[in-house]
């Protein structure tokens, strides 16, 4: 197994992750475009990680804008073997008020003008989604937050949606009625961009608002947002901390195989690829295409 790379994709209110040390910053170079930053690469305990901002520092890339191909393809040439999404989200549960931290299991995209493959003409894989998060990532999370005292919520939906404008309130009322957890506008397509690279993935969603359902409260803004990503930054800090402090030295092998999504994926036989397309494939599908 790999050394294990612990990877952190911070979202709004994020842009820095405090607690590294022998910080350097990387601009690396990507077939698939410009990232939203630098990554800044560094040590907390015995773990290496690495830190990007998705919507850059200053917050300069909305939602829809963010280049998620060439943010995985970085973190995958650093070396990420596992990458832990910290997002603010709004909630469609009473009993997940803003201030919860919920480990989501599951998806609904409902994003629509995202590249969401690094796949396609020359070179065509589906990879499996059933199972989108790393359970042993996310019980890792579990722990180093029952250590650091910090309550989540297990388990649960995150729906994603284009955005950048808020739901409707029959478009919140409709999400609840299905009995989705959260929503956000950032993890969806990144969770299957970090399934293509084989970049085991857990999300950290950060309730920041009840969206617009909830007869008590106003319809979330983002000072709201804000607000409450603020109020928790040092609790997401010490997750991370404590995590990587209690990380494993080598990279565990994934229950849902997302270390290995590509072994049965790849649907083009070698005669048939686009070279091109296979040369930017150097790092997410290097394993199985041959560097
Ligand atoms: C600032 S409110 C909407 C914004 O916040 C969330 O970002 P992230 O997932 O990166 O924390 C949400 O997805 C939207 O992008
Ligand atoms: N209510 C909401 N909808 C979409 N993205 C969000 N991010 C934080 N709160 C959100």
């Amino acid at each position: 197994m790999p050394a294990a790379i612990l990877g952190v994709m911070g979202g709004s209110g994020v842009y820095d992750l405090p607690g590294m040390e022998d910080v350097r910053e990387e601009r690396i170079a990507s077939p698939w475009g410009e990232p939203s930053d630098a990554l800044r690469i560094g040590r907390i305990g015995p773990t290496t990680v690495a830190f990007m901002p998705r919507h850059g520092r200053g917050h300069r890339v909305s939602p829809s804008d963010i280049n998620y191909r060439a943010n995985i393809d970085v973190m995958k040439r650093a070396g990420v073997t596992d990458l832990v999404s910290l997002s603010a989200c709004g909630s469609f549960k009473e009993e997940c008020p803003p201030g919860t931290f919920v480990l989501v299991d599951q998806f609904v995209d409902r994003t629509h003008r995202r590249e969401s493959s690094f796949f396609g003409r020359g070179c065509v894989a589906h990879v499996s989604m059933a199972h989108p998060i790393g359970p042993r990532l996310q019980e890792r999370l579990a722990q180093a937050a029952a250590a650091e005292g910090i309550a989540v919520s297990r388990g649960g939906t995150y729906v994603c949606m284009e955005g950048p404008q808020f739901s409707s309130l029959a478009e919140s009322l409709t999400y609840k009625g299905l009995g989705y957890t959260v929503i956000g506008m950032t993890n969806m397509p990144e969770a299957k961009l970090a399934r293509e690279a084989e970049i085991t993935y857990a999300t950290v969603a950060m309730v920041t608002d009840f969206d617009c359902w909830h007869p008590d409260h106003e319809a979330v803004e983002v000072a709201d947002v804000i607000k409450v990503v603020r109020a928790n930054a040092d609790k997401a800090a010490r997750l991370v901390s404590r995590l990587a402090r209690d990380f494993p030295a080598e990279h565990e092998p994934c229950p849902a195989k997302s270390d290995r999504a590509l072994d049965t994926a790849i649907m083009t036989p070698p005669e048939f690829r686009d070279l091109e397309l296979v040369q930017k494939l150097d790092a997410v599908a290097g394993r199985v295409l041959g560097r």
